[in-house]
């Protein structure tokens, strides 16, 4: 480099350092009126978090830059800035499905930003439990996959614990095959989490067909065995490969494209209506003839999108079912609320989990 040369690039640096002493600056004014709008809604004992607030914080910023400033990249900064606001307002502990690297806990970053206080609980249900208890005050659980289908465990959560649904993720699920060395022919066994062996079934069999597979909590367990046997690989998220230093054999291999997990957000409070709103209910038929149909009337005629409907055996009354119900719309829009009214009266039981901005398109 001439010295000519060496002098513009020392004169560019010190400018980007004059921005970033502005950014600081803004960043820290910022804070503190985040900080003035915590201790404002304190006063009225009110939740710092306002998802359908943050996303018209994003839209505005997105709107703004017009997209000369890479946009993805501008949405993680402002996620992140959020994040660190919110918690600076009141310090949050989110429980979800552990341990650490786990799906859920990505779906719970991706909620929240990195800012909390992370706790992995051993199963769904202890995320249930702290919650209840007031020991988390968010926790995180997987409700259903694409592929798999409905996560049993949850279901009997929300029945089972006084919690409700404060929101919803949607996190593309991608498995990868990861090894110490990275060499697939060192492998002698491959570990997961059911639901991902199921997920890659027919990419084992096409490429490692002798290979045994084996069960165990998590993908993240799986990581933790693989990064301690040479012969083991796990089936697991490129987090873990990154957290428990794995290599990656192959990138991908789940058997359908599009493979999304929806997660529940559990808390005790009530966001306020976004427009774009979900509303969970669980709930219990009359046995007698035409019930379901008597639930699904009130709906179709005030024109409610019903988006899942699910049944749940109850345990201790062979053949009678629980369902869980999701329907667009928010407890207090009317129409929600005269269609919850309806559907009550054929009802021997109907329990309103919480109404929620539905999550973010992928
Ligand atoms: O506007 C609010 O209500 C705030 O508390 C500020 C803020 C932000 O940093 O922009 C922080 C947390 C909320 O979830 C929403 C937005």
């Amino acid at each position: 480099m001439k010295d000519n040369e060496v002098k513009r690039l020392l004169e560019l640096r010190k400018k980007i350092d004059e921005i970033d002493k502005e950014l600081v600056s803004l960043l820290q004014k910022r804070l503190k009126v985040a900080k003035e709008i915590g201790a404002e809604k304190a006063k009225f004992s009110s939740q710092p978090l306002d998802v359908t607030r943050e996303r018209e914080v994003l839209k505005n910023i997105l709107d703004i830059n017009g997209g000369v400033f890479p946009d993805d990249g501008l949405k993680v900064i402002f996620s992140e800035i959020i994040s660190a606001c919110r918690n600076a307002q009141r310090p949050a502990k989110i429980g979800y499905l552990g341990p650490a690297t786990t799906f859920t806990h990505m779906a719970a970053c991706k909620f929240f930003g990195h800012s909390p206080e992370f706790i992995p609980q051993r199963n769904i249900t202890e995320v249930f439990e702290e919650v209840e208890r007031g020991r988390t005050d968010f926790g995180v659980v997987p409700l259903e996959n694409s592929v798999e289908g409905t996560v049993a465990l949850t279901l009997d959560g929300l029945h089972d614990f006084k919690v409700k649904v404060v929101g919803e993720v949607y996190l593309p699920i991608s498995h990868d095959l990861m090894n110490k060395s990275g060499r697939i022919d060192q492998i002698k066994r491959i570990l997961s989490h059911p639901h991902a062996l199921a997920q890659c079934k027919g990419w084992l069999q096409r490429n490692l067909p002798a290979v045994p597979t084996e069960e165990v909590v998590s993908t993240a367990q799986a990581a933790r065995w693989a990064a301690v046997d040479p012969e083991v690989a796990a089936i697991a998220s490129p987090l873990a490969a990154r957290t428990y230093d794995l290599q990656i054999v192959a990138k991908s291999i789940e058997d359908f494209a599009g493979n999304t997990t929806r997660f529940l957000v559990l808390g005790h409070y009530c966001p306020r209506p976004s427009g774009r709103d979900k509303t969970s209910l669980l709930l219990s038929l009359e046995d007698r003839p035409g019930s379901l149909f008597k639930l699904l009337k009130p709906l179709a005629e005030k024109g409610i999108n019903l988006t899942k409907i699910q049944s749940r055996p109850v345990k201790d009354e062979p053949w009678r079912y629980l369902f869980y119900v999701d329907i667009a719309g928010h407890i207090e829009d009317p129409v929600v609320k005269e269609g919850v009214e309806a559907i009550k009266k054929g009802c021997t039981f109907l329990v309103w989990l919480g109404s929620y901005p539905m999550g973010l398109p992928i």
